[in-house]
């Protein structure tokens, strides 16, 4: 058994009276990329919140690399910090400086590194994730939408966290954009040994990148597991999603992919 890097048990998040999740389990053993897909206001950006510390749960169990969230003190939260890495669907750059002076700001902030230091690095982290030299010196409103992307996932790498959490990170990107990033996304895993949590509608996404998926529907996990038990699961909800026009197309495609 591989040590579990996130590990929740009976987690109840609610807004008012709007129950959201309910005995919600999960666990994410150390290297997997977890796929979490469901339904338009299923719950996914809610559990992600919950995990990285930004939503306050009704109650239940939440630990991150061993860590318990909610009981966490300002230190060990601090440190958590540090070991993880967000990767917002906004992407979230500051506009008003450069692309490289974005992906340096955690190596000033957290590392206090030397601005000329952290700025070195911070190339290094853009080239990581296939950005051209000169594309560090524009600012964030000069970049395409995948190149904005990549930019947000290296100042997500900046501090050589363990664990990376994704919110929809192809959303907004062309196919081929799209395919490029979900390769990228393999191939840092494997290089940097990263366990990811990775929340998706793109069904591309889940073929090409995931190890393993998890659906939430009704308040909690329906299931999670390797995409083909995932697609063969008897609920509506998975059915329509998996065997749908595009869910069809994207069994083609990985299949092709697997073939080559
Ligand atoms: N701060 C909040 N206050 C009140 N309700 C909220 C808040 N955040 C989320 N919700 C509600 O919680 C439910 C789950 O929202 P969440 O954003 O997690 O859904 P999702 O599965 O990520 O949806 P989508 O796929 O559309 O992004 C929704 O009904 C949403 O309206």
């Amino acid at each position: 058994m591989r040590e579990s890097v996130i590990e929740i048990r009976g987690l109840r998040n609610q807004f008012g009276h709007h129950v959201v999740h309910d005995q919600l389990d999960l666990t994410l053993p150390r290297g997997e990329i977890l796929g979490v897909v469901g339904g338009s206001g299923a719950g996914k950006s809610v559990l992600l919140r919950s995990i990285v510390g930004l939503q306050k749960p009704a109650s239940g169990h939440i630990e991150v690399l061993g860590i318990d969230v909610q009981k966490a003190s300002s230190r060990e939260r601090l440190a958590l910090e540090r070991r993880t890495g967000v990767l917002f669907q906004s992407g979230a750059l500051f506009s008003s400086m450069t692309v490289v002076e974005n992906v340096a700001m955690p190596l000033i902030e957290h590392e206090h590194l030397r601005k000329s230091d952290a700025l070195e690095l911070a190339r290094m982290k853009l080239a990581l994730v296939g950005l051209p030299g000169h594309a560090g010196d524009l600012q964030p409103a000069e970049l395409s939408g995948g190149m904005v992307k990549r930019a947000a996932l290296a100042r997500s790498l900046a501090l050589e966290p363990e664990l990376l959490f994704l919110d929809e990170p192809t959303a907004g990107l062309d196919p081929i954009g799209a395919a490029a990033f979900d390769e990228l996304i393999v191939t840092l895993r494997d290089a940097l040994g990263l366990t990811v949590f990775l929340v998706t509608h793109d069904l591309d996404t889940l073929y090409q990148a995931c190890d393993r998926i998890a659906v939430i529907g009704e308040k909690k996990i329906l299931i999670h597991d390797t995409l083909s038990q995932v697609a063969s699961f008897d609920h509506p909800w998975v059915h329509d999603y998996f065997h749908g026009p595009r869910g069809r197309q994207a069994a083609a495609v990985g299949q092709q992919r697997r073939s080559l």
